[in-house]
C-alpha cells in the first residue's frame, strides 16, 4: 500500500506512464488532471444520493489546482449533482479548487465559475420515463435514478444485483433504442442516455482547448476507458491511473497505474502535489 511518503514514480508501471509522469513533474503547468466522480473520488455506496466525495480529496486538488493548468472532472453525473456530492463539512470543497471545471453527463454538460452549459434535453426522456417503471417491475429493491437529461437503473441493492442486471439488459437496451437514446453500462448500473459523447471526445476536446502539454485520468468504470483510450491516442505524455476494485477489472488492463479505491487514488494526488509544488 502506498501513502504520501512514496515517490509517485513508484506507483507506475508501464513505460508510457513513467515518460507521462515525468512530463507532468517536469512542467505541471502545461498539465491537465482529469477525474471521474464515483468510485474514485467518492467510495462506491448503495444509494447514490448517499454518495460524498472522500473527505481529504478536496484539499489535495485545491493544492494540484494552483500547481497544474488545470482540474477537470469528467462524470456520468450532472455537473451540479457532483459538485453538491463534493461539499465538505470541514476544510475546503471541489467547488473550491482553482479554475475548476466539471464536464457532467459525460461530458454533454460543462460547469465552469459557476454557470452550466448544456443542450436541451433529449426529448426520448419522457418515454424513459414513463415505460421504466414497467421495465424494472418485479425486480425487488431496483431502483430508478431520473438524472434530468439521462436515467439510470440501479441493482446495487436488489436482492440479487448481478441477475437483475443481467435479466434487464435486453429490456433496457430495447426501450433506449426506441426512445432515441444508448445504453451505458456502469457499476451495477444500466443508463439510459443520449447518444454523440463520451468522456474520451469530452477529455479530448479539453486537452484541445486549454492547449495541455500532459495529461493524467483517474477512474474506475467502464464509462472510463473512453477517457483512458483518450489519453493514450490524443499524442500527449500521458497517466492512466486506475481506482482498483474487486467490482470491476477491466480498467486494469489499460492503466498506467492501479490504487486501492478512493483511498489510494487521494494518496496518488498527495504524492503527486509532492512531487510537483
Ligand atoms: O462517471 P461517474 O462519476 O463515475 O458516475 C457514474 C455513475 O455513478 C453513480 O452510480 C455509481 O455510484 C453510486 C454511489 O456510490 C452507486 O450506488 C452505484 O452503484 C454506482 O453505479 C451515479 O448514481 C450515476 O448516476 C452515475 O452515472
Amino acid at each position: 500500500m502506498s501513502d504520501e511518503t512514496t515517490p509517485v514514480e513508484a506507483l507506475i508501471r508501464t513505460e508510457t506512464g513513467r515518460a507521462g509522469l515525468a512530463a507532468v513533474l517536469e512542467d505541471p503547468s502545461g498539465a491537465v488532471i482529469g477525474l471521474d466522480f464515483d468510485g474514485t473520488l467518492s467510495p462506491i455506496v448503495s444509494d447514490p444520493a448517499s454518495a460524498r466525495i472522500h473527505p481529504d480529496a478536496p484539499a489535495v486538488l485545491v493544492r494540484l489546482g494552483e500547481l497544474v493548468r488545470s482540474v477537470v472532472i469528467v462524470t456520468g453525473r450532472p455537473a451540479l449533482q457532483a459538485l453538491a456530492l463534493g461539499e465538505a463539512s470541514d476544510g475546503p470543497s471541489l467547488a473550491d479548487v482553482p479554475g475548476l471545471v466539471v464536464l457532467g453527463h459525460y461530458g454533454m454538460e460543462r460547469w465552469e465559475r459557476g454557470e452550466v452549459t448544456a443542450p436541451p434535453p433529449p426529448p426520448g426522456l419522457d418515454r424513459v420515463r414513463a415505460e421504466l417503471p414497467a421495465v424494472t417491475r418485479g425486480f425487488d429493491g431496483v431502483l430508478i435514478e431520473d438524472k434530468g437529461r439521462a436515467v439510470a437503473v440501479h441493482t446495487r441493492t436488489a436482492a440479487d444485483p448481478e441477475g437483475a442486471l443481467l435479466a434487464l439488459n435486453e429490456p433496457v437496451a430495447k426501450l433506449a433504442a426506441a426512445s432515441g437514446l444508448i445504453v451505458e453500462p456502469g457499476r451495477l448500473v444500466l443508463e439510459l442516455r443520449p447518444p454523440g459523447m463520451d468522456k474520451g471526445r469530452a477529455l479530448r476536446g479539453f486537452l484541445s482547448e486549454r492547449a495541455a502539454r500532459s495529461v493524467m485520468f483517474f477512474g474506475d468504470d467502464l464509462g472510463d476507458i473512453a477517457a483512458f483510450d483518450a489519453v493514450a491516442t490524443c499524442g500527449l505524455p500521458g497517466v492512466r491511473v486506475c481506482s482498483g476494485s474487486a467490482e470491476v477489472t477491466r480498467l486494469v488492463e489499460h492503466a498506467d497505474a492501479v490504487v486501492d479505491g478512493p483511498e489510494g487514488v487521494v494518496r496518488f494526488l498527495g504524492a503527486l502535489a509532492s512531487s510537483v509544488g
